[in-house]
C-alpha cells in the first residue's frame, strides 16, 4: 500500500512522521519482519458516510477487530435518520417507522434490547399501507368528512385497480409507469374509472402510492413496484425517535464530522480518499455508504472511473422526494385518527398528515409532500413552505390555530443527500441495487439503494452495511492473511418488542 508517495516499508519506518501534514490516518505499523507484519498487522478500513449504513459496517469491522475510521460530511451522523429534539421532545425528520414490527428484521434485536416503544399504525404487511384505512380521516377542499364507507370502498377499487395494472403488464413486454397502467386499466374496465368525490378520493390512494416511494406515478415502474420483500409484523412508528438506535450503534467508532470525501482512488493494494479540505485516508479497503443521489451526482470522484456497468445502476435507479413539514400547536384541535387527508382532484393537489399525538402524546401534525409537489415545496422558504403546510390543513380545519413551532426538510436539494430514497423507474430492471452492491476489488458499497429487497429503507440500510462488511472482511483476510480476533458473535435479544396502541 502507498500512500503520499511512499511504500509500505516506508510508511511503517516513520509512522509517527506521516501522522503530519494532511495526512490524517494510516493502520498502525508493527516492529516484526515484513512476513509477520503482513500476517499480524490490523487491517483497515475507511467507511465513507455515517449514515445506517455506514455505521453498520463500521460497527461490525471495528468489531472484528479491523482498524476503522469513518468520514461523514454532516456536522451530525445519522444520514435519512434525524431525530430532532429542538421542540423538547424527538421528531424524526427523515425514517420513522420500522417496516416489518418482528423478529426478523435486523433492527429488531437492538431497538428490542433498549427498550424503544413502536406505535403499530398498520398490522397488515402492505407495501403501500403503513395505515390501516379505520385510521384514516378524509375530508374534501370544502372541509367536509368524506364518509368512512366511501374511503373504504375506494379503497377496495383502488386494490382492485393494482391487480389489474399486474395483469396488464404481465401482457407486456415492454415496462410502462404506474400512470400509463392506470389509463389502459381504465379503457379496459371502465367501470374502475370513478367520478366525482370519489375519483377524489382514488387520486388520495394514489398520493399515498406516490408518497411510498417519493416518486410520481409517471415514472413508477408497473413492472417493479411490488419487487420489494415485505417483512410481517406491519408498520410500528418508533416513537421517541430512530437516533438512540444510531447513537448505540456508533459507540466508540472514530467518526470524523465535516469531512466530505471527493475523490476515492483504488489502488493495487489499498485505498485512498480524499477529502474537500485536501486531507488524506489510505487504508486497506473502503466501504462507500454514500446516498445514491450523491454518486449520482459526480461530486465525488473514483479513480480509475467507476465501471460501465456500475455507473449504469447508478444512473438508472431512481431517487424520489418526500419530506416533512412538522408543525408544532399549542393544544390539539383536530380529531383523534392516525392519518388527516385532504382529496382532490388530481394526486398532486392532495394531502396528508400524520398525526404525532396519537403515538407520543405530544401536539404535531406532520404534513408529508412527495414527488413533484415535495420538488416545488422545496423551492420555497421553511417559512413559506410551513404555511403552505398549514393552508392545507385549513382546508380541512377552518378554524386551526396557528403552530408555535416548526421544522422543514429539505432532502431534494441537500448535497448530504440529494433525494430521499431510491425507487425503480420504467424500463429499468429491478437487479441494479444488487449491480450497485456489487463490489470493486478493495472498495465496497453499501447503503439503501444497495438492498433489492428492502430499499428505501432503515433496515435495508443496515443490512448491507453487514454485508459490506462482511464482504470486506473476507477479502481483506484473503489479501492480508488472517486476523488477529474473530468477529464474535452476539447472543440474539430476548427482549421482545414494544407495541402500542391508544
Ligand atoms: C423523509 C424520509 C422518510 C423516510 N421514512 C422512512 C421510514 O419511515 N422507515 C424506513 O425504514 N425508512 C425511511 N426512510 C428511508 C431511510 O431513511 C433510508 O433508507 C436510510 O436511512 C438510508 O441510510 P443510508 O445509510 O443508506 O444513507 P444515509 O442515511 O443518507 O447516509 C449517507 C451518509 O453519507 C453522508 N455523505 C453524503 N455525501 C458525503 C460525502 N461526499 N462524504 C462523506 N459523507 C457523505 C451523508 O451525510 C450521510 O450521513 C425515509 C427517508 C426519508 C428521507
Amino acid at each position: 500500500m502507498e500512500s503520499e508517495g511512499k511504500t509500505d516499508r516506508q510508511l511503517n519506518k516513520d509512522y509517527s512522521v506521516v501522522l503530519c501534514k494532511n495526512f490524517s490516518w494510516v493502520f498502525p505499523a508493527v516492529s516484526v519482519s515484513t512476513g509477520e507484519r503482513m500476517k499480524k498487522r490490523t487491517p483497515s478500513v475507511i467507511v465513507i458516510g455515517a449514515g445506517m449504513a455506514g455505521i453498520s459496517a463500521a460497527r461490525t469491522l471495528q468489531d472484528a477487530s479491523f482498524q476503522v475510521v469513518v468520514l461523514e460530511s454532516r456536522d451530525r451522523i445519522g444520514g435519512r435518520v434525524h431525530t430532532d429534539y429542538s421542540f423538547g421532545f424527538p421528531v424524526d425528520l427523515g425514517a420513522s417507522w420500522l417496516h416489518g414490527v418482528c423478529k426478523e428484521n435486523p433492527l429488531a434485536a437492538i431497538i428490542g434490547r433498549l427498550g424503544l416503544p413502536l406505535y403499530r399504525t398498520s398490522g397488515d404487511n402492505s407495501v403501500l399501507y403503513d395505515h390501516d384505512l379505520e385510521s384514516y380521516a378524509l375530508f374534501d377542499k370544502a372541509g367536509n368528512q368524506v364518509p368512512q364507507e366511501l374511503v373504504t370502498k375506494v379503497g377496495e377499487n383502488f386494490e382492485h385497480i393494482l391487480e389489474e395494472i399486474c395483469k396488464v403488464r404481465d401482457e407486456q413486454v415492454e415496462d410502462m409507469s404506474i400512470a400509463q397502467a392506470f389509463s389502459i386499466v381504465f379503457k379496459r374496465s371502465p367501470e374502475l374509472r370513478l367520478e366525482g368525490l370519489a375519483h377524489n378520493v382514488l387520486q388520495w390512494y394514489l398520493c399515498r402510492m406516490e408518497g411510498w416511494f417519493a416518486a410520481d406515478a409517471e415514472t413508477i415502474s408497473a413492472k417493479c413496484w411490488d419487487q420489494e420483500e415485505l417483512l410481517p409484523g406491519g408498520h410500528g412508528l418508533m416513537v421517541r425517535g430512530y437516533r438512540p438506535v444510531i447513537n448505540t450503534l456508533s459507540k466508540g467508532l472514530d467518526i470524523r464530522l465535516n469531512h466530505r470525501v471527493t475523490k476515492i482512488a483504488r489502488r493495487y493494494k489499498g485505498v485512498k480518499v480524499t477529502t474537500e479540505k485536501g486531507d488524506t485516508f489510505v487504508a486497506d479497503a473502503a466501504v462507500i455508504a454514500l446516498p445514491l443521489g450523491v454518486l449520482k451526482s459526480g461530486m465525488v470522484e473514483f479513480e480509475p472511473k467507476l465501471p460501465e456497468w456500475k455507473q449504469e445502476a447508478i444512473n438508472d435507479l431512481g431517487v424520489g422526494i418526500e419530506n416533512k413539514i412538522i408543525l408544532n400547536f399549542d393544544n390539539v384541535f383536530w380529531p383523534n385518527v392516525e392519518f388527516l387527508g385532504v382529496v382532490a382532484e388530481t394526486s398532486y393537489g392532495c394531502s396528508y398528515f400524520l398525526n404525532l399525538h396519537k403515538a407520543t402524546s405530544h401536539p404535531v401534525l406532520v404534513y408529508m409532500p412527495a414527488g413533484q409537489l415535495a420538488r416545488d415545496i422545496e423551492k420555497m422558504s421553511d417559512e413559506s413552505a410551513a404555511n403552505f403546510a398549514f393552508s392545507q390543513l385549513q382546508k380541512i380545519l377552518p378554524d386551526a390555530s396557528s403552530p408555535i413551532h416548526y421544522l422543514v426538510s429539505r432532502w431534494g436539494s441537500d448535497i448530504n443527500s440529494l433525494g430521499s430514497y431510491s425507487y425503480d423507474i420504467v424500463n429499468k430492471p429491478h437487479d441494479l441495487y444488487e449491480r450497485l452492491r456489487v463490489p470493486l476489488d478493495n472498495l465496497f458499497f453499501a447503503g439503501e439503494a444497495t438492498s433489492s429487497s428492502f430499499p428505501g429503507s432503515v433496515h435495508g440500510a443496515y443490512s448491507t452495511g453487514l454485508l459490506a462488511a462482511e464482504d470486506c472482511r473476507m477479502r481483506v483476510l484473503e489479501r492480508y492473511g488472517e486476523l488477529e480476533h474473530e468477529i464474535e458473535e452476539e447472543a440474539p435479544a430476548s427482549v421482545p418488542l414494544l407495541i402500542s396502541r391508544m
